[in-house]
């Protein structure tokens, strides 16, 4: 009988080893593999093959992953290649959710009330902070909660009641153990089971219960390397009837070690079911060989791992570039300015869907958000919310908002309970109701219950809550006292504002009290958001007051509060942000966590902040987990991998950052600035993306004119750049960009002619709103390109005319400005001492406020950073004016002639287990040209024998290093199961039964 159209489809889609590997009769199959290397793709096609093929039904085949994304990507695969909505019937999901079926189907067999409730995060954290209130424990309630979950995972109960304590434990572990039996005690009074319960709780129910699973055929799990105790037991349980069980796993993509995953979860395996058939899958289908080769240098870094060929199928591709940018702000420049460039060279092959932007941590994103919502490139977050968007943020944002309007209802409204303060939903919502009904405030109505007034009708009836309310409202007036100070000629800096507010709600606390799992992170966010206002304190200090220009017979109000200024540059940024987010089908740059993005892939893959300190993580207790981090986001890439790292990190302290332990030993194989997109290059990436690649001239004629084609807006080498600015007696608070520029021609005025001192350039012009995401964040640094430069340059023309009568010298701004161009907008900025690249520049205004007085408010550390750095200055190159692209074609760059002997040397990675290419096999014009530029060195040796990577076939000579040696006399079946897991997994070559 001929198989079924879905399984035949499937085979044509798979290798000889992933076919293998579906079709295995063996009942216990594991396929560990490599990134990329198809093992979810042959997962779900085994799926498909036992149900099509072998005609078991849908329902007797239970298929557990990692993630909820996870699981509803492999539904919709399965559900493709099967049709008919079988895939409904199987059982498919996270391993949660798979329990708690079995739970609210047969739980009642274990004493369970079937209408359990499930305990979230919250509920948890609550209750275990209640308990240690209550019994007066001097555990920390969320490291209680961690060691009680941590507990669970290991499939380990409380001590059972009256039993003694064992002498030699200490107060400490007694307090979290009797935590635990109360815990757990509350839960079960509640009819509530945690996560991790569930989990526990189906373990039992199986073990005791085996007949719930006796319908089960097939067990299949993905991402098997994060499974943790409790997850392999109940993985055994769903398969006891048959032990059919399928795995695919990769140790190096073990990333949650922190929720109990056990990568020794692969020796149980191969202990438990000695037949286990191993099937090695060494193809990878996703990346250029440079690419994967770089990543290998970084994962084999680790010598406790165990081996495994990974192949490319692709050819060399681009070199991996790993750039140096002087702090983190100019770092979200750059990354734009590279997506900006990518996507204009490859004739819009490639779109703004095709890039991610992956983090160690959310808190990173600040600055990569910021850049991108003022070059108007529409973002999405995955694996967090959006900087604005968290918590703790809008949190922060509200209390700002009240000091600075104080009759703002809703933001008091969301505030008054947080933190905590006992003041009930429905007494905030009554009290809101009577402020709306009576068309006052609900600040000036909570005034009134506060300070003895009995007006109001309704009443805030308990003495607690009447003080609290008291409390928050002393709070809040306080602060918004000293900002009306500002008038009477006390300044109060925004930092110490913020500040202020930080001490006063114990903020850091209640985060922890609050957020136990990712308090941290939290925390991180907030210091972000300090250093956020550092940065727009020291914007305004150097380009001053962002407001319109004068004309005459007009008067303008000037706000002198920097609060209102911060509050609203921060609420028309998110706005643009939601703007771009409702255009359905707009292409959109994703940003990610690592984490949340294993198993995706992109063509283009940038890792920012990629210093010690953030990949390793300073709090990170495992080394060797960071470094499988960094390893999973090197291999998303399908095409091009960024990886940068600013001298300065983004902690609002101006630390000096050390790039990641974990690519110090190989900096020098990566690029050191973004690839040459040639012709051969961007073929190279259209064929791996299988893409068709625009023809040269449709490229070249669809670029704007003085678009920018190189990686050039920045040096190569800050450190240097600094240097040099030193040597030459400049300051280094203005950073590199000094003496950077001023080596570059100008683009007006005599050619070699030295910048005179003259007067920074300020904005003299109004903006519009064509352009809302330049102009909300019109204050902040960023890239700017060289048409946008002219327009600005045209600007300034006008405006030395603006003695003569305003509106002559509005309407010669207008005139002049190109019809192509668009109104200038505000993100040309000009520093102290910036030499103006108008010849004759104008008098730049006075800002009515100036923001000195906030500098000298700012913490010290704050401070610190708010000079270290280099005040961004229009990044222009002005050497771009010779650009004539519009016109001609871009010169292709000529390569250094390679000697045959060169190529024979190069011709194959070291990491690859295929038999020699022949001669001519790859083809020159497909090579990036950084991979052959002087500067850039091959791929480097291996530090061990190429053998440890060459275990793919059997003949190999033992001794050689790269083998496994069995101790003699010892039968295969008899080889400890870890020995198994080090060395080579069976080669394809091997003929197996
Ligand atoms: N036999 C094949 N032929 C062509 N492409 C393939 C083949 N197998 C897998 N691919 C492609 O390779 C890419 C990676 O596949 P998949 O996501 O299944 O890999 P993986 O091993 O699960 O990766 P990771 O562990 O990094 O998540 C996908 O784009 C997939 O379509």
């Amino acid at each position: 009988m001929s198989p079924p159209a879905a399984t035949n489809d499937i085979f044509k889609s798979l290798n000889e080893a992933q076919s293998r590997a579906v079709r295995s009769n063996a009942d216990t199959v594991a396929i560990l593999a490599g990134p990329g290397s198809g093992k979810t793709h042959t997962l779900t096609s085994r799926v498909v093959y036992l149900v099509d093929t072998l005609g078991y039904q849908p329902q007797d085949v239970i298929v557990a992953t990692f993630t909820v994304k996870a699981a509803r990507e492999m539904t919709e695969r399965i559900g493709k290649a099967l049709g008919q909505g079988r895939e409904k019937k199987i059982i498919l999901g996270t391993f949660h959710s798979v329990a708690r079926r079995y739970l609210a189907a047969y739980g009642q067999r274990i004493g369970l009330n079937q209408k359990f409730g499930i305990a979230d995060d919250g509920d948890s954290r609550g209750i275990i902070s209640r308990i240690c209130k209550r019994l007066q424990l001097t555990v920390d309630p969320p490291m209680a909660r961690a060691w009680i979950s941590k507990k669970k995972a290991k499939g380990t109960e409380p001590e059972p009641n009256g039993k003694k304590q064992a002498p030699a434990k200490g107060v400490h572990v007694q307090e979290l153990e009797t935590c635990y039996k109360e815990y757990q005690s509350h839960l079960e009074r509640s009819n509530l089971l945690d996560y991790d319960d569930l989990l526990v709780r189906c373990v039992e129910l199986l073990t005791k219960h085996p007949s719930c699973v006796s319908n089960v055929q097939a067990v299949l799990i993905d991402e098997y390397q994060d499974t943790n105790g409790v997850q392999y037991e109940l993985m055994k349980l769903f398969a006891q009837a048959r032990h059919r069980i399928t795995i695919v796993g990769d140790p190096d993509q073990s990333i949650y070690g922190w929720r109990s995953a056990e990568i020794r979860n692969l020796w149980r395996l191969l202990r438990d079911f000695p037949g286990t058939e191993e099937v090695s899958l060494e193809e990878n289908y996703r990346s250029s060989q440079s690419i994967l080769d770089m990543s290998l240098t970084v994962i084999q870094q680790d010598t406790k791992r165990y081996k495994k060929a990974l192949r490319p199928i692709h050819n060399k591709g681009t070199r991996p570039v790993l750039r140096r940018l002087k702090t983190s702000a100019m770092e979200a420049d750059w990354v734009v300015s590279e997506i900006r460039r990518a996507i204009m060279m490859s004739g819009e092959m490639m779109t703004h869907n095709d890039i991610a932007i992956l983090l160690r941590s959310a808190s990173l994103s600040r600055h990569i958000e910021h850049a991108l919502g003022k070059a108007g490139v529409a973002y999405k977050m995955v694996g967090g919310f959006k900087f604005y968007e968290r918590m703790e943020i809008k949190v922060l944002l509200d209390y700002l908002r009240v000091v600075h309007q104080p009759e703002n209802n809703d933001a008091l409204a969301r505030i008054m309970n947080v933190p905590k303060r006992g003041i009930g939903d429905v007494t905030i919502k009554a009290l809101v109701e009577e402020a709306e009904k009576s068309s006052t405030s609900l600040f000036s109505l909570l005034d009134k219950h506060c300070c003895g007034g009995r007006q109001a009708k309704t009443r805030i009836t308990k003495q607690a809550e009447q003080k609290i309310s008291a409390d928050l409202l002393r709070l809040l007036k306080g602060i918004r006292k000293r900002v009306d100070e500002i008038s009477q000629g006390t300044p109060f800096g925004l930092i110490e504002m913020i500040e202020q507010l930080l001490t006063q709600l114990k903020f850091q606390k209640f985060l922890q009290d609050t957020y136990a799992d990712d308090h941290e992170q939290r925390w991180a966010n907030v210091q972000e958001f300090m250093g956020l206002a550092a940065d727009f304190i020291r914007d305004l200090d150097r380009i001053g007051d962002d407001g319109l220009p004068e004309i005459e017979g007009l008067q303008q109000s000037k706000e002198v509060d920097v609060l209102p200024k911060f509050l609203s540059q921060i609420a028309l940024a998110s706005d643009t942000l939601k703007d771009d987010e409702t255009q359905q089908n707009k292409a959109m740059v994703t940003i990610s966590t690592i984490h949340a993005a294993k198993g995706l892939e992109w063509p283009i893959v940038f890792v920012p902040a990629a210093y010690t300190g953030s990949i390793p993580h300073a709090r990170a207790e495992d080394n060797d987990e960071e470094r499988r981090l960094l390893y999973v986001a090197m291999t998303r890439a399908q095409a091009l991998l960024y990886l940068s790292c600013p001298l300065y990190g983004s902690h609002g302290n101006g630390e000096k950052q050390e790039l990641s332990s974990f690519l110090t030993p190989i900096e020098r194989y990566f690029a050191k600035k973004g690839p040459c997109f040639d012709r051969p290059v961007m073929s190279e990436v259209a064929r791996i993306l299988q893409r068709s690649l625009p023809s040269e001239d449709s490229i070249y004629k669809s670029m704007p004119p003085m678009s920018v084609v190189e990686d050039d807006l920045f040096p190569e080498d800050p450190e240097q750049a600094i240097r040099e600015v030193r040597k030459a007696g400049g300051a280094v608070e203005g950073g590199y960009q000094e003496s950077y520029r001023a080596k570059r021609p100008r683009l007006y005025g005599p050619a070699g002619e030295t910048a005179p001192q003259e007067e920074p350039w300020r904005k003299d012009y109004a903006t519009t709103m064509e352009q809302t995401s330049s102009f909300t964040v019109s204050t902040l640094p960023g890239f700017v390109s060289a048409g946008t430069a002219q327009a600005a340059l045209a600007a300034a023309a006008a405006s030395a005319k603006a003695k003569q009568p305003a509106q002559n010298a509005m309407k010669t701004s207008a005139n002049k400005r190109p019809p192509d161009q668009r109104s200038i907008m505000g993100f040309v900025k000009s520093a102290p001492g910036q030499t103006s690249t108008s010849s004759n520049p104008p008098t730049a205004p006075v800002p009515a406020h100036s923001a000195m007085s906030n500098m000298q408010y700012l913490p010290p550390k704050l401070a610190a950073r708010a000079t270290a750095y280099a005040p961004p200055r229009p990044a222009i190159e002005p050497s771009l004016s010779k650009h004539r692209l519009a016109a001609t074609k871009m010169a292709r760059p000529v390569l250094p002639k390679r000697e045959e002997a060169d190529f024979a040397s190069k011709q194959y990675n070291c990491f690859s287990s295929s038999p020699t290419k022949p001669p001519g096999d790859e083809n020159p014009s497909a090579i990036a040209q950084s991979t052959l530029s002087e500067e850039n060195e091959p791929p480097p040796e291996p530090t061990r024998p190429a053998g440890s990577f060459h275990n793919t076939t059997c003949n190999m000579p033992k001794g050689l290093g790269g083998g496994f040696r069995r101790p003699a006399g010892l039968g295969r079946e008899s080889i400890a199961p870890m020995d198994r897991l080090r060395k080579p997994f069976k080669p394809l070559t091997m003929n197996r039964p």
